[in-house]
């Protein structure tokens, strides 16, 4: 997946410029930063059934993005299990809970070398808007631990951290960039879909993870507090 993603980014402008749209909405879609945040992104939901929506070059795209979204898939079912026990749960408490509710929103981030890193980043400060993110990088990675080559980052969202009430916490991460090299890192958030509603918790009201959704990125440029708002008692 990294190999035919990096092999994406470095088609000609306009190949890539075919999937450009600056609606969040477009179910697959290359974005892009470049004023504030140095960052060209490719983002699609991973479904089978949208597999004909994929780029159509590489010509291995689709196959790999398919059979690359099912292993999340089965990586993330495996997860369920740990965190529920953490969590003092029956092993498939969250497993059962979550698994037709979700979509897995996959993100190529692409961060081309940038002429004077101290300027701009390359993502801004934020925690993941859903319930888990796998992450695979390739490059330097900005980490106060080395990380393990070719090793998985699973990142807690903001939805689990909610739902735990805050026995789980969103870490805040970030991209820097750098001046030589370009790097490639895939994200696939796993989130609620947008109907499924929070339960209230002693610490949060209730709200349709769409609410959340739409606060998260209002203005995702800027740091700000979207958990807080949601506080039963802020
Ligand atoms: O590129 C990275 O290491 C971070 C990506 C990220 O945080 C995201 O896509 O949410
Ligand atoms: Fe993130």
């Amino acid at each position: 997946m990294m190999d035919v993603s990096k092999a994406f980014f470095c088609l000609p402008c306009e190949e890539r410029g075919k999937l450009y749209s600056s609606n969040p909405h477009e179910v697959v879609r290359v974005g892009s930063e470049r004023v504030n945040l140095w960052i060209e992104r490719l983002s699609h939901l991973a479904h089978p059934d949208l597999k004909h929506l994929l780029p159509q070059n590489p010509p291995e795209y689709r196959e790999i993005a398919v059979e690359y979204a099912k292993e999340i898939a089965d990586l993330v079912d495996r997860l369920w299990g740990l965190l529920s026990e953490g969590l003092g749960l029956a092993p498939n408490y969250l497993k059962n809970r979550f698994e037709n509710n979700v979509v897995f929103h996959q993100i190529a981030n692409f961060y081309p070398p940038c002429p004077d890193p101290e300027l701009t980043l390359g993502l801004p400060p934020h925690s993941d808007v859903g319930l888990i993110t796998v992450l695979q990088q390739m490059g330097n990675g900005w980490l106060a631990v080395d990380p393990l080559p070719g090793a998985l980052i699973i990142n807690l969202g903001d939805q689990l951290e909610v739902m735990s009430n805050r026995r789980f916490k969103s870490q805040n991460h970030r991209a820097v960039t750098n001046a030589k090299v370009q790097r490639l890192s895939i994200a696939t958030h796993c989130k609620p879909k947008m109907e499924i509603n929070a339960e209230q918790t002693p610490l949060y009201r209730q709200y349709p993870f769409e609410e959340y959704n739409t606060e998260f990125y209002k203005d995702f440029k800027v740091v700000r507090k979207v958990k807080e708002l949601f506080l039963l008692h802020p």
